[in-house]
């Protein structure tokens, strides 16, 4: 069998535990990415989506079940070693962009890698690389505001990737974008993520797009069924 990067196993998770509004978004929910696999998620809104992706990339925590990151069970960890997996081995993507104003397109590749240890010119090196793999490298001084949406969005896919993860979740990563650029800026993404052989988890409501991934797997009542 190959390697498995992610395994969430038998997991649960509510909110307002204990008060009327209590809510169970997550009902012994199960999903295993192997090694380069890239796994679509599609869900109907609040079905629990952002939740599991959280809990995946380590920004959440079940209440019950495990998460195991490269076989490791993340459940068992120290917050603080945990925060240093969730940066150096999970990539996050977002429907917006969420990248710094105040840096141009370079540095906001640069500074996690710095955070993560990374010297000053071997990560702007690899921000360059990255950004010249999905196609805006003559865009690397340009700050946030002055890029267009797609250029944003495929930024963020660089940062997302700065650290070399090898996992990667995003969460409707061109939900944000007119349907011809989301197409566009989806194979940029795609192959960025081929390229690199790493596993995603990526969320997003576009069957077309879902279509162009190894595998689709649905949310319903809690739980992830095959597609
Ligand atoms: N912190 C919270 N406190 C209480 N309820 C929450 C909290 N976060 C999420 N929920 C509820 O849990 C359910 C699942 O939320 P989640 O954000 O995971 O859904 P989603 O599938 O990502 O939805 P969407 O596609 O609309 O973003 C929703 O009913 C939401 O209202």
């Amino acid at each position: 069998m190959s390697e498995l990067v992610l395994q969430i196993d038998g997991v649960t998770k509510g909110y307002n535990h204990g008060k009327p509004n209590q809510v169970t978004v997550l009902q012994g929910a199960d999903l295993s990415v192997a090694k380069g696999e890239v796994v679509a998620l599609v869900a109907p809104s609040g079905a629990g989506k952002s939740t599991l992706l959280h809990i995946a990339g380590l920004l959440d925590t079940p209440d019950a079940g495990q998460v195991r990151i490269g076989g490791e069970d993340m459940t068992k960890l120290s917050d603080r070693k945990r925060t240093a997996i969730r940066r150096g081995e999970v990539g996050f993507i977002y429907q917006f962009h969420h990248l710094l104003p105040e840096f141009t397109a370079l540095e906001n590749i640069i500074l996690p890698q710095r955070a993560n240890g990374v010297g000053v010119s071997e990560a702007t090196k690899r921000a360059q690389s990255l950004l010249d793999q999905v196609g805006v490298g003559d865009r690397a001084e340009h700050r946030p505001a002055a890029l267009s949406g797609g250029e944003q969005q495929r930024v963020a896919f660089c940062r997302a990737l700065a650290n070399a993860p090898r996992l990667l979740l995003a969460d409707e990563p061109t939900g944000n974008l007119d349907p011809a650029t989301s197409d566009r800026v989806f194979s940029a993404l795609m192959e960025l993520v081929r390229g690199t052989g790493l596993s995603a988890v990526i969320a997003t409501h576009n069957l077309e797009l879902a279509s162009r991934m190894d595998r689709i797997v649905r949310l319903e009542n809690g739980k992830v069924i095959a597609a």
